[in-house]
Order: C-alpha cells, then structure tokens, then sequence
C-alpha cells in the first residue's frame, strides 16, 4: 500500500536569466521517509529546496507540502510542521546558542519550558558547546549543528536539510543519521536531505539524482545501485557527473561511462511514478504559476513574533559595540567637521601689500590723529595708507609686503600670495583732491586716489570673500574718515541702502547651509543603517530561515524599523544639540518644529534604505548607492547653490526630490519663524511623507515579486 505523500513537486521549472536550473523537476516525498538529494555542485539542488520551501518563486510547476498547496491557506500550520535548515548557516552571530534557539523556539510558538527541554536533549544529541557561547566564538563545525538543532527544535513533521552534516565529524554524522531514523520511525517524520558525502544516502530510504536541471532516479539505493551495476551509491554518482562535464564541454551527450539506457529507464521508471506522460505534458500546459507561497505567508502582525523579533534586533544591536559608536558618534563628527570647516570666515589669507606711499606694511611712526587734520572748514590728509591697513588687522589677512607691483603680481602667479592691494605713492593728496574736486577732478586724480587690487580668482570662493571684505573694511575707513572731517559719511558711497530681514549680511554662510547639512545627513543616516542592517539579515539567511519559521515579511520589517526608529531619535536628537550649541544660530521658530522635520527626513532615510535593500545585492553595493547618492543630492538640493541657477527641468527635479523642500521647511521654520500652517512648510514635510509611504509600499510590492 503507497505511503501517504508529505511532499509533491510537480514540473517545477526554475532559470536564473536565461539559464534554466530546474527543468520540469517532478519527485514525491513519502511520508515517514528519508529522501536524498544527490547531484554534482550547481547542478540546482539547492534552488530546489528553495522552490520547496518557499523562499524561490518557480517558473510554473507545483508543490505540495503535508497537503498544503503553497497558496498561502492554513500557512502557519505548514511553518509550524516544517524544518529547515539552509546551506549558509543563518544565525545571527550576536546571539548565544541559548539566545538562538529562544528566538526560533518562539517564533515557533513554543512555551520557554518546552524550548529548554528541547535545548538540553539537542544539546546531548548534537554535542552543543556551552549555551551562553555566542555563536560568533563558535567554530564552523559548531555553528554548523547549532543550525541542525534550530531546525529541530520544535520537533517538525518534515525536515528539509541541505547539507547538514558538512563540516560535521564522523561520529556525530553518524549520530545524526541515526537520529534522522529514529525520527522517521517513531516520530513518521519526512526528511529531505541534500549532501556531499555521497554514501551517507546509503541510509536514506529512496536516493535521487539530479543532473541539467532534471531528476534523474528517486529509487532505493539498493534498486539504483542494481540498475547502475555498480558497487556503491559513489560511483554511481561519479558515472553521472563525468557524463555531466562531458556534455557541457562537447554540448553532445555522452555515450560513455553511464549507460545511456539505464539513465532513460530511470527517467521512465520516474515518469510511471507520476502517471502517463500525457499527464505530465498536461499538468505542465497548465504552467501554473505560485502566485503565493510561504514567504508571501503575509502582511500578518502576531505579537508573540514581533516580540522575538524587536527582542532579536535589539540584542543584535546592543551587543555590536563598534556598530553602537559608530551610529552615535558618526552625527556628532559629522556636524563638528561642518561647524568647523564651512561657512565661517577664511583666516591668514596672504595679501601682497605694495605701499608706495610709506614703504612698509607696519607703519612704524604712524600716528592716526596725523592721517586727518580739520582746519578752517577744509580737511586734510596724510599717511591714509597706513590708516588703511590698521583696518586691515583682521583675522582674514597675513599681509606680506611688496616693494614692486610687478614683484607682488609675480608673487600671485607662483601662489605665494592669492591677492595684491596696490597703495599710490601720494594716496593722500589725489583722494583729498579728488574729495575737494568732485565731479571737477582730473583722471589722474581719480587714477592715483584710488587703491588697486589684483586678485587671483581661480579659487572663487576666497578671492570673493576676500575681496568682499577689503571693500567693506574701506567702506568703514571712509565713512570714519569723513566723520573726522565734518563730511556726510556716506556721501561717496554706492547710493543703495541695504536692509537685510530675517538673517543678518555678515552672518556665516552656516546659516544658510546648516538646515541642508541636517536634513541631508539624517536622510543619509537612515538609509545607511536600515540598508545595511536588512541586507546583511539577507545575506546571513536569517531573514528568508525566519521566513520559512513562518515570521511575515512585514513583521521582519516593522521590527526593524521600530528598533531604527529609536536609534534615529538619538542621532536626531545629537544633530540637534549641535545645531543649537555649536552654530550659534538665532533659531527663531518652533524647536519641536524642527525636530519634527528632522525626523521625518531620517525617516524617510530610512525608508529609503528599506527600498535599496531590495535591489542591492551586498552590503557595499547598498553603501555605494546610498553615499554615492549623497554627493549629487548635495550639489542638486540647493544647499550649496542656488536651486534658481539650475535648468528648469532640473529645478524641477531638484524639488522632487525627497530632501529639497524639507530643507527649505527647515530653513524658513529655524530663520523666520514660519509655522506648520506655513504652505511651505507643510509642503516639505508633505513630500517626505509621500516618498516615505512610496519606499515602503514600492519595496514590499519589490519583495513579492523579486523571489
Ligand atoms: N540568485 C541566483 N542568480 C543567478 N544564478 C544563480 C542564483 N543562485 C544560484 N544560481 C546558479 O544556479 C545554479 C544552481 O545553484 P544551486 O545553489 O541550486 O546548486 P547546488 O546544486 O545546490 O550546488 P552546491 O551543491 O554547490 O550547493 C548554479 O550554477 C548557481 O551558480
């Protein structure tokens, strides 16, 4: 009488781009059995477990697990029957060997007791070492039966194992084996085992062979080994990989080694096993596609796994001390480097000072009441240079003197200066005459009563700054100058008032920078941290072993960012301390305002970073699209330049960006004052939202499809 089956795999079909791995794959497991997978490496053994268990999404074909049609109906009850141990070991090496089968145990909904009675019986069986070692100080081999373990923990009605025993001594293979049996008879558990070491499938009860994507054999390794005539299940396997190479390298297939009969007997003798091959043909025109299956168990939320889950991530994080310092101490240096480099006043900017008038820089004699003499209704100067350059004792210049224009222009163009203010010999005479005569003066009086400046402009920025400030300190020498001598003091100034609102003209560029600068770097924070910390889950198997455990996508996923969430508090709360304390900022709008929109931006950092992690692949190509993002969104964001100087289209994407209209929310809440009614701010904080709610909806929508 035929065994109830525990597991059907009708057709599967299986390819990686154009290469197809699984080719109308066809095989059922009985109940109570042990069936072993046997094939050469890559010929697809594991992306048929995956196909099996869930975490891959077949072609079309279909698979039937204790009854279940992997359509997502009564999943949790499959989880809960299933055991599963994948080839990469899928631990979280934060955790101790307690901690590990805690997690799993409840995610398997058991009680503590019951997981700490199954502990210490798998601990016996499988030699565990202590259970307070955590797993990152375990050897492989360790680590290696700790997964076996995990997989057993609650006792399951089907085991899926693929390679269990590599890296496993030989005693402790054969006690496995021997558990694996004891469990099949006593228990009727069903066992799917791939492996390496080929004649430990001697104890399986039906071996099959896989070869270009299909099976060749599920048989009893006594039948297979008379069919092959052959003396053990090795040689066997041997004949069907050797015939494998061959056929790849001639692209024929091969006559020799394996008899081509026998291997088309198998195929019949599997076909039988199945039904007519007009059956088969029609099942597989039926191209049934999984439109669910175990990791699609969901958008559930259960407590009891949320739990484990916010419980698992914070352990992790807690215990990763260089990840800790790096998340807390990162904002911190960051906004210092900022403080400290950008915005503020260049110093010791070298200006080549040719003083034909007195000779020297220091103006030894000098006496300021002597530059300014008020007689008889008339005013005259002397000395004005050297009353210049007093006003030039400032921070921003290391005046060098020149005794030659030529020399000092020469001294620009081998960049031992980046500026020369040229001082005529008789300054003070011609800018008296040149005040006396007004509109009557001579162009030699205008020629020699006005300084020259020659400015190397190659660094914008600092010839700008520069020279900026030089016309505002002579602005102030003049307006001085013509107090002491009864003059109205603003007279040969430019005829323009400036009136400046909200920010001051001489208040650090930092001002205008800083709310780009916080916006930006918490966006960057959030997408950081969440890509790495999801993609790195990925890439250790723990996410798609939680998955397979029966833990939704959303569960894994919330958790993660409610532990996040809080991590992005603390740094928003750093980012903000610095603003407040080191800036000096005249914030004049809502504090809680600000906070707020700082969040938001981490948030939606963060949901960013979710997003990434569903394309990238590994940890440094998540890092290079997030901080390489970085770069351009700085330059495109209006932070370090106007959005009005940009093309129109690109202003236009400039402002659909996430960050750009939160930063000027943050600029205009921090300098005016504007509220959250504000049209302009609502909008900034609007749009993080909707890119907030399109990352999250566009990567579960990105993880459905992407299996
Ligand atoms: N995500 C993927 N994208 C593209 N190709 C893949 C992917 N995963 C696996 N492959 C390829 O599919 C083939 C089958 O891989 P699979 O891991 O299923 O083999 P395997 O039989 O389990 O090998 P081994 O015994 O070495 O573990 C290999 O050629 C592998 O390179």
């Amino acid at each position: 009488m035929a065994l109830p089956q525990a597991i059907k795999v009708n057709n599967l079909k299986k390819a990686y781009g154009s290469k197809r791995i699984l080719d109308g794959i066809s095989m059922k497991v009985e109940q109570g059995t042990i069936f072993g997978l046997l094939g050469a490496s890559g010929c697809g053994k594991t992306t048929l477990i995956n196909c099996i268990v869930g975490t891959k999404k077949p072609d079309s074909g279909d698979v039937w697990i204790c009854n279940y049609t992997p359509d997502g109906t009564n999943i949790n009850d499959l989880t809960l029957k299933l055991g599963y141990m994948p080839q990469e070991l899928a631990l979280i090496d934060e955790f101790s060997i307690k901690d590990t089968l805690y997690y799993f145990g409840t995610i398997y909904k058991m009680k503590p007791e019951k997981i700490k009675e199954r502990h210490e019986y798998l601990a016996k069986l499988l030699d565990l070492p202590d259970a307070n070692k955590y797993l990152k100080h375990c050897s492989g081999g360790q680590k290696r039966r700790v997964s076996f373990a995990v997989a057993l923990i609650h006792n399951p009605e089907i085991l899926i194992l693929d390679e269990p025993t590599v890296g496993v001594d030989p005693i402790l293979r054969e006690k496995i084996w021997n558990h694996m049996k004891e469990i099949v008879n006593e228990n009727r558990t069903t066992v799917i085992i791939t492996t390496h070491y080929i004649e430990e499938a001697r104890a399986a009860d039906v071996v099959a062979f896989m070869r270009n994507g299909k099976l060749l054999s599920q048989d009893s390794p006594e039948n297979l080994l008379a069919i092959f005539q052959k003396e053990s299940l090795e040689e066997i396997f041997l004949s069907i990989c050797q015939e494998q190479q061959y056929e790849l390298q001639n692209e024929v297939p091969a006559t020799q080694n394996v008899s081509q009969s026998s291997i088309n007997s198998l195929n019949e003798s599997v076909i039988d096993n199945y039904g007519s091959t007009d059956e088969l043909r029609k099942s597989s025109d039926k191209e049934k596609k999984h439109d669910k299956g175990i990791s699609m168990s969901s958008l559930q939320l259960h407590p009891y796994r949320m739990k484990a889950l916010i419980n698992k991530n914070w352990k992790q994080f807690y215990r990763n001390i260089g990840g800790i310092l790096f998340l807390i101490t990162f904002p911190i240096c960051q906004m210092w480097f900022f403080v400290n480099s950008v915005g503020t006043e260049p110093k010791q900017l070298k200006l080549g000072i040719v003083n034909n008038e007195s000779m020297t820089t220091l103006c030894e004699n000098f006496d300021w009441n002597s530059t300014a003499i008020y007689e008889d209704n008339d005013c005259h100067f002397r000395n004005l240079t050297c009353r210049f350059l007093n006003y030039l004792e400032h921070p921003m210049f290391d005046k060098i003197l020149y005794h030659s224009i030529e020399t000092a222009i020469e001294g620009v163009k081998h960049g031992e200066i980046i500026g020369v203010l040229y001082m005529p010999a008789n300054f003070s005479e011609t800018f008296e005459e040149r005040i006396r005569l007004g509109k009557d003066s001579d162009d030699w009086i205008v020629n020699y009563g006005e300084l020259k400046v020659y400015m190397d402009m190659t660094n914008k920025f600092t010839g700008v700054i520069l020279a900026t400030k030089m016309f505002d300190l002579f602005t102030k020498f003049q307006e001085e100058l013509f107090q002491e001598c009864h003059l109205q003091k603003k007279i040969s100034n430019i005829p323009i008032q400036e009136n400046y609102l909200y920010v001051k003209k001489d208040a650090p560029l930092t001002i205008s920078v800083t709310p780009g600068m916080a916006v930006l770097l918490v966006f960057l924070l959030g997408s950081t941290m969440t890509s790495q910390i999801i993609i790195k889950e990925k890439l250790d198997g723990v996410w798609d072993r939680s998955i397979i455990a029966g833990v939704s996508s959303l569960e894994i996923t919330l958790s993660h960012l409610s532990i996040q969430s809080i991590i992005m508090l603390v740094e928003c709360i750093e980012v903000f301390i610095m603003i407040v304390w080191t800036l000096n900022v005249n914030i004049v709008g809502n504090y809680l305002l600000l906070f707020f929109i700082t969040y938001l931006a981490g948030v939606c950092g963060m949901a960013f970073g979710f997003f990434v992690s569903t394309f990238c692949q590994s940890l440094g190509e998540a890092n290079i699209f997030c901080t390489g993002l970085y770069v351009p969104m700085t330059v495109i964001c209006g932070i370090i330049w106007p959005i009005e100087a940009m093309p129109v289209f690109l202003r236009w994407f400039s402002l659909f960006l996430p960050c750009t209209l939160g930063i000027m929310s943050f600029r205009n809440v921090m300098t005016k004052g504007w509220n959250l009614w504000n049209f302009q701010v609502y909008n900034g904080i609007g749009l993080f939202m909707i890119w907030t709610i399109f990352f999250g909806i566009a990567s579960i929508w990105l993880i459905k499809i992407k299996r």
